[in-house]
């Protein structure tokens, strides 16, 4: 059995934030917007009165900065009673995992307005939770895939490239993992098997982030999104989404098991960690030497790291490599894969790329 899920519309645009309205105008009456600070000044007033020209109530709700059970919990308690239609996030991966699961408590609609391209959570159904310490506690699931994502690219571009070049880090892996996924057998996020059509979105994910880098980090540096841009963002949030959620994933997400658990790493973007658990992988499948030199050049080019110290380790030794490989081979990931992998192995691969 195969399974393909996806949101129930996609929209990505320079300045379509302020259409948002109309959007929500087809799902609902009454909304509640949740950012953080940063995001509501940068959205909040757009959204507010898009929503209510078009006679959507909406409510402004504060998010804390941690996707944890207790913040679920605190701003459902807040909504409280008031009727709510629908949950919007707006942010990063935290706020819009936060949102998916607050909807799902309330029975709300789910909608996503991603507003950096750091990952691909805006698209899928399910949400990561953490501790105050940042220690991941668990997976949860939403009923069903967001029904709208809206991605406003004017609000894309304002973003530290830091944070697009962890959305390209995790949009450059699917093709690998989806690929290891179906050929291993292995199950999609939904438990089934792994839809054709999501090995193809990951192949275009992988084609349009090689082909539209430069362009689009040009466009950022000058703060105005071009076509180039535009096909990176569309890469990095949906396609990327699509083949992860889909098509499954493999190695590169696994190692994030380890490389979450070394200080320094930890606090790494989780783009740039399944970056590197990327050439792991590749050295996993023996790459030829000059299939690496160009994905480095590549990695350069992306502002992706090359070195556990890139990452944030203060030092590469063998105690965090052996705690690296020893928690990576055991997450559940490693199994899709062609071969059964070894923390020894692992350890050697690491060995490799981090003496190249
Ligand atoms: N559910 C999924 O499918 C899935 C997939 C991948 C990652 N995740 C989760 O996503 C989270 C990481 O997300 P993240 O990397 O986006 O980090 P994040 O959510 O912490 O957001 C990054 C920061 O960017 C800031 N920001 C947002 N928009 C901005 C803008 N336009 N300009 C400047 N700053 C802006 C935010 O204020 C925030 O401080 C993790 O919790 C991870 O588990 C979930
Ligand atoms: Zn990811």
């Amino acid at each position: 059995m195969i399974v393909f899920g996806a949101p129930r519309r996609y929209v990505q645009g320079p300045g379509v934030l302020g259409d948002i309205g109309k959007e929500l105008g087809a799902i609902g009456k009454s909304a509640v917007f949740i950012a953080d600070e940063r995001v509501m000044k940068m959205c909040g007033e757009t959204v507010r009165q898009s929503a209510e020209a078009e006679g959507v109530a909406l409510t402004l709700m504060p998010f804390g900065g941690e996707v944890t059970y207790d913040e679920i919990a605190r701003i459902v308690a807040r909504i409280g009673d008031a009727p709510t239609d629908i949950v919007i996030s707006a942010g990063g991966g935290k706020t819009i995992d936060t949102g998916k699961i607050v909807a799902r408590d309330i029975g709300a609609h789910f909608v996503s307005v991603p507003t950096v391209a750091s990952n691909d959570s805006p698209t899928s159904h399910i949400a990561v939770i953490y501790d105050d310490q940042h220690k991941l506690v668990g997976v949860e699931e939403n009923r069903g895939n967001p029904e709208l994502v809206l991605v406003d690219t004017d609000i894309i571009i304002k973003a530290p490239i830091e944070l697009l070049s962890a959305g390209v880090g995790d949009a450059l892996v699917k093709v690998f993992e989806v690929e290891q996924c179906i050929g291993a057998g292995g199950k999609n996020v939904f438990g089934a098997g792994s839809p054709l059509t999501a090995l193809a979105l990951a192949r275009a994910c992988y084609t349009t982030v090689r082909e539209n880098l430069v362009g689009a980090y040009a466009a950022h540096a000058k703060g105005k999104p071009n076509a180039a841009f535009e096909a990176l963002v569309e890469a990095a949030v949906l396609m990327s989404g699509l083949a992860f959620e889909s098509g499954g994933l493999s190695v590169s997400h696994g190692m994030t098991r380890g490389l979450s658990a070394v200080p320094g790493v930890a606090t790494a973007l989780h783009g740039h960690q399944v970056a590197y658990g990327l050439l792991v992988q590749l050295e996993l499948e023996n790459r030829d030497p000059q299939f690496m030199a160009d994905m480095r050049e590549f990695y350069r080019a992306a502002k992706l790291p090359l070195k556990l110290s890139e990452l944030g380790a203060d030092q590469a030794s063998n105690s965090t490599v052996q705690t690296i490989a020893e928690l990576s081979a055991a997450a559940a990931h490693m199994k899709k894969f062609a071969r059964e992998i070894t923390a020894n192995d692992i350890a050697e691969a690491i060995g490799r790329i981090e003496a190249a």
